[in-house]
């Protein structure tokens, strides 16, 4: 017998097949704090929850049978994954089930800050007939700006059309082939955040789409604009939002998610007559609660019953011998294509890995994945992607892997080399495990260098002229940006050739901006691993 613990409010449809399954108990008790939590969790087998439970370390620690932790919905930023990972409990989601509904509030909310709705209907209630303070504007011909084209995005672009509007679409991972399929434009954020008369996000939140629309980009607004986030809080800088708000930048904002959830109770939204907010009902219907509950309860008790499953966020179990051979490749792995794909632009279309030497010998399908994992979570977030699903994710967005094996490796016993080809340039890097030392990169395209891929590190690319060095660390001294240490590489005297700086903290943007304005210099890149 089974035990499974629903600790949200999850529909029951959903959890039907749990409840009259024989070998399983349910219990429901939604609103349990997590001492609570931790109190009773070490008697069950599964946890079911939604966005409310937060499940920590401590809740994980004290679950001595926990096999699977199942999430009712997309993000699971509210589960401790390193835990459940290192403690071996499968972490699930249901990625499908919501995305409909979550278009369809996106739409609700956009048609609402283009009508006032929600103003107009306070003033009605309370008897005041205004049919003067809200004019409102049409959708039809108008040009909507999406960030972030994947399940959501992509179906809110179909159903804009239908509206009459025109769409410009930005995700690293659409082709122009795709976009073409889907009947919209390509564009880069900044082209539409200067075009588009509504704008509308869809990506996950991560260091890269934290704060993707703040002070700059209002700086060089479409004036009259109207932005939607139905994603998640902190994609829009809420701040400087409501700053150009009151410049008069933008004409009109909703939001579903906050950066703080609940929102504090002076939050600058809350009583802004040109805001309108929703409390994260973006999957909040009848239908997307039973599917995601459905979809959840499948995969739990295929997990209990030791059955194949789908939709694991973390790690699956791999089998003993390989995992001692390849357990320190993996971190090398992971490491070669975070920093690949920070140092390559455009949309990824295909990632080819080479084995060398021993390493050719073994089955290496693990290690491709964290190589996959490496690169795609620097677009798609470290919360979605894991060893588990990032080849499926990859083929998902038509990223094409081809695997290369040899058994002669030059000066390396072993060496992993990733390429990734985009639609604007195609890159390399490759890597070793030094004994002793641990992993290093030791290719950067055709520079051979000698790189420990840690920390933050700027990647130059510049002409082998005298003094280009002394104008960089100079340029960095002026700025407070201490350089740890430096590796230069290039294969002609004079010719091309790259620099690769450990620096001791972040570098700001405009000093990379700077660097790559000095003469000689071609590309400076932030690479954090
Ligand atoms: N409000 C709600 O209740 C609710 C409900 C469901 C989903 N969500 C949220 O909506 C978002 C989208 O969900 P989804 O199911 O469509 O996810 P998805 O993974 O299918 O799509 C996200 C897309 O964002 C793209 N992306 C990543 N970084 C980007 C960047 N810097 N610029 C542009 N695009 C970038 C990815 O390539 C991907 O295609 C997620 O944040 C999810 O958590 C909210
Ligand atoms: O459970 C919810 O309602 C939130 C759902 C949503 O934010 C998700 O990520 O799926």
């Amino acid at each position: 017998m089974f035990k499974v613990l629903v600790s949200d409010p999850i529909s029951d449809l959903g959890i039907q097949q749990l409840v009259d399954a024989e070998d399983i108990i349910v219990d429901k008790k939604p609103g349990l704090s997590e001492d609570e939590l931790v109190a009773i969790i070490g008697e069950y087998d599964a946890l079911l929850v939604r966005s409310q439970t937060r499940v920590t370390a401590r809740i994980m620690e004290a679950g001595k049978l926990l096999k699977v932790v199942g999430r009712a919905g997309v993000g699971v930023d509210n589960i401790d994954l390193d835990a459940a990972t290192q403690r071996g409990i499968i972490v699930i989601n249901a990625p499908d089930g919501n995305t409909i509904t979550t278009c369809e509030h996106t739409f609700a909310m956009m048609m609402a800050v283009a009508r006032h709705i929600p103003q107009a209907y306070m003033k009605t209630v309370n008897g005041v007939w205004d049919r003067k303070s809200f004019l409102g504007v049409e959708l039809r011909n108008k040009v909507l700006g999406v960030l972030g084209m994947g399940r959501i995005g992509s179906e809110v672009a179909k159903r804009a059309k239908a509206f009459g509007m025109d769409i410009l679409g930005y995700d690293p991972f659409m082709t122009e082939e795709r976009a073409e399929k889907l009947g919209i434009k390509l564009a880069s954020v900044e082209e539409i955040v200067r075009n588009a008369d509504f704008m509308t996000v869809h990506t996950p939140l991560t260091p890269e789409t934290h704060h993707m629309i703040g002070k700059d980009q209002f700086a060089v607004m479409k004036p009259g604009m109207r932005i939607v986030n139905c994603a998640r809080g902190g994609i829009i800088d809420e701040i400087a939002l409501v700053e150009a708000i009151d410049k008069g930048i933008v004409a009109g904002a909703a939001f579903d998610v906050f950066e703080v959830e609940p929102p504090a109770k002076d939050h600058p939204f809350l009583k802004h007559p040109k805001i309108i907010v929703t409390p994260h009902l973006g999957a909040s219907t009848v239908e997307a609660q039973e599917n995601v509950a459905i979809d959840v309860s499948e995969q739990v008790l295929h997990i209990l019953r030791d059955e194949p499953f789908s939709n694991a966020v973390n790690m699956p179990p791999i089998p003993a011998g390989l995992q001692s051979k390849l357990q320190p490749y993996f971190i090398l792995g992971e490491k070669l294509g975070s920093f690949i794909s920070q140092m390559t632009d455009g949309a990824v279309q295909e990632i080819v890995v080479g084995y060398s030497g021993d390493l050719a010998e073994v089955d290496t399908q693990p290690l491709t994945r964290y190589v996959v994992k490496g690169i795609l979570s620097h677009h798609l977030g470290t919360e979605q992607v894991n060893v588990v699903n990032s080849m499926h994710l990859a083929k998902e967005r038509d990223v094409n892997i081809v695997v290369q094996k040899s058994h002669i490796a030059k000066d390396f016993t072993n060496l992993v080399t990733v390429s990734l080809r985009t639609k604007k340039e195609e890159r390399t890097v490759a890597g070793t495990l030094l004994t002793g030392y641990g992993p290093r990169i030791v290719q950067i395209d055709n520079f051979p260098v000698d790189v420990t891929p840690e920390g933050n590190l700027i990647l130059i690319s510049h002409n082998d002229k005298p003094g280009i060095i002394g104008r960089v660390g100079t340029l960095l001294g002026t700025n407070d940006v201490n350089i740890a240490t430096m590796q230069v590489g290039r294969q002609l005297e004079g010719g091309s050739a790259i620099m690769v700086l450990r620096v001791d903290k972040g570098t700001p943007k405009e000093v990379l901006e700077q660097l790559t304005n000095l003469t000689e210099l071609n590309t400076a890149k932030e690479i954090k691993i």
